[in-house]
């Protein structure tokens, strides 16, 4: 059977304001799954909360019904690709391949361009390309479940059709939650979609449901 990463349970409040609060979703194995929702309704703040780098008081994460606790990535469970620069501006891409041990052959066979980057620091590479090269890491690494915050913004059309090549490639060895407001690429890609709305997440059975949810005026 192929593992499953399951979460439900997530109270996230800032303040007075409630952000998470009935949350469910279950991501396995040979899986994508897409979510979509208005800016501000959490969708960082859920995969930050997943990952363990947001602490929260409530919390259930579990793979195979097995509760998780703590730092998943080095455990080699979850890997995560944040909203903003995974790589440090100052690291030299080929120290952060080392780190995430990921060989660059594997960014190489994509982008064979791209070898004289590899001596480059982060912030001396162009921002699509940063990113692409980041989510092509985080789906190369060894983590089983992958959590992927806007992996395609800000990357060029022929380029995300690279990344959705990555992707289900990937997923026939992991399960892949991502997010992103380039939402016909979300659905292009995502096996199954959920939106985040009030705190909560519900799944989406028909694209019309972002109409009624105010995510899209029209599909
Ligand atoms: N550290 C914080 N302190 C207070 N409020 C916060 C904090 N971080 C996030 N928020 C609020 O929590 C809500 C959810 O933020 P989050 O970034 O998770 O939304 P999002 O769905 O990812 O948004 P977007 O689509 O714009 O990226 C927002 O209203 C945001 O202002």
């Amino acid at each position: 059977m192929n593992d499953i990463l399951e979460f439900d349970g997530i109270e996230l409040q800032y303040g007075a304001r409630t952000i998470l609060s009935g949350i469910y979703m279950k991501c396995p194995v040979g899986n994508i799954i897409g979510i979509l929702g208005r800016n501000g309704s959490g969708k960082s703040s859920l995969l930050k909360v997943v990952f363990g780098s947001l602490r929260v008081p409530v919390r259930s994460v579990r793979v195979n019904g097995q509760y998780l606790a703590g730092d998943y990535m080095k455990k080699r469970i979850i890997a995560y690709l944040p909203q903003e620069d995974l790589i440090p501006p100052n690291m030299p891409l080929q120290r952060a391949l080392r780190l995430f041990d990921v060989d660059k052959r594997h960014i190489l066979e994509y982008f064979p361009e791209a070898e004289p980057f590899l001596s480059l620091r982060s912030r001396e590479l162009s921002g699509g390309y940063r990113r692409i090269i980041e989510a092509i890491m985080i789906l190369h690494s060894k983590a089983t479940f992958c959590l992927l915050d806007e992996p395609f913004t800000g990357v060029m059309p022929v380029h995300i059709e690279v990344l959705q090549h990555v992707l289900a490639q990937a997923k026939e060895r992991k399960g892949i939650i991502l997010t992103d407001h380039l939402y016909r690429q979300v659905l292009s890609t995502a096996d199954h979609l959920y939106i985040l709305s009030d705190g909560r997440t519900f799944a989406v059975k028909d694209p019309e449901d972002l109409v009624a949810r105010g995510y899209v005026h029209a599909l």
